[in-house]
C-alpha cells in the first residue's frame, strides 16, 4: 500500500491493489475516503490502469461535486456508510467467490470463527436492487447498521468499511478468502456451524486480539 500522505494517490494505489488482489476487474468496484465534511471517491467507468490521482471525485453526501469527471455511480453506498457510521473508508468490489455466494442471496454463516471478526455472527447479504440507485444504498446501510463492517451484495458484490483504506482493503481480502474457503466446504459436504455459545467466546477474544 503507498506511503503517500496524498489521499488521491492513496486511493490510486488502493484501486490497483484491488485488481492485485482480484477483488475487481475492468472497471467493477470503487473505492473511497471520508474527507472533510465529505468524501473523496473513485469516477466512475475508469479502469484502475487508467485512473489518475487528478480523475478523483471530492463530493458532499448529498451527491454534488465539481469538475471533469464524474464519481462512481455508486457513491450513494458510499455517502450513506460515512453519514451512519464511523468509517474512514469504503471499499465496494466483485471478487468471484463472493459474487457467487452473494448470487445466492443468503448471508455467509459461522463456519469459521474469522466470520466474526465482521462484527457479528454472520456476513449479512443486502437484498437486490439495481447497481448506481438510492435503493442500493439503502438495502447496504440496512443491513450493516453499525454492526457489520462487510457486507455481500445480491446478485452484485461486497461493500467492506475500515478506519482507513489498509483496512478496508483487508477486509475485502479476508471476506473473499472465507467466500473461498466456504464454497469448497459446500462443496464437500454440509459445513458445521459455530454455536451461539461458541461465537460468544470467539467475540471475546476478538475483543483483546491484535495491537489494540
Ligand atoms: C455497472 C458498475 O459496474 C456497477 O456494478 C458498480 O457497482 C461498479 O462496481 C463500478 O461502477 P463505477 O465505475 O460507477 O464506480
Amino acid at each position: 500500500m503507498s506511503t503517500f500522505s496524498d489521499p488521491r494517490v492513496a486511493l490510486v494505489d488502493a484501486t490497483l491493489k484491488s485488481v492485485e488482489l482480484r477483488l475487481n476487474s475492468g472497471t467493477a468496484g470503487n473505492l473511497s475516503l471520508r474527507h472533510g465534511e465529505g468524501m473523496l471517491i473513485t469516477p466512475t467507468g475508469i479502469p484502475p490502469h487508467a485512473l489518475d490521482p487528478e480523475q478523483i471525485v471530492e463530493m458532499d453526501f448529498a451527491g454534488n461535486w465539481q469538475g471533469r469527471w464524474k464519481p462512481s455511480s455508486e457513491w450513494a453506498i458510499h455517502a450513506r456508510l460515512y453519514q451512519t457510521t464511523s468509517a474512514g473508508a469504503v471499499v465496494h468490489a466483485h471478487p468471484d467467490n463472493c459474487v457467487a455466494l452473494a448470487a445466492l442471496r443468503r448471508p455467509m454463516p459461522p463456519f469459521h470463527y474469522m466470520i466474526a471478526s465482521f462484527g457479528g455472527d454472520i456476513v449479512p447479504c443486502a437484498p437486490y436492487a439495481c447497481f448506481g440507485t438510492p435503493a442500493l444504498a439503502e438495502t447496504v446501510i440496512a443491513v450493516m447498521g453499525t454492526t457489520y463492517s462487510a457486507c455481500l451484495m445480491a446478485s452484485h458484490g461486497i461493500v467492506t468499511t475500515g478506519a482507513d483504506l489498509t483496512t478496508a482493503l483487508m477486509r475485502a481480502e479476508k471476506l473473499e478468502m472465507l467466500a473461498r474457503q466456504y464454497l469448497l466446504a459446500c462443496a464437500g459436504g454440509e459445513p458445521v456451524l459455530l454455536t451461539p455459545e461458541e461465537l460468544v467466546e470467539v467475540h471475546g477474544r476478538y475483543g483483546s486480539y491484535g495491537q489494540q
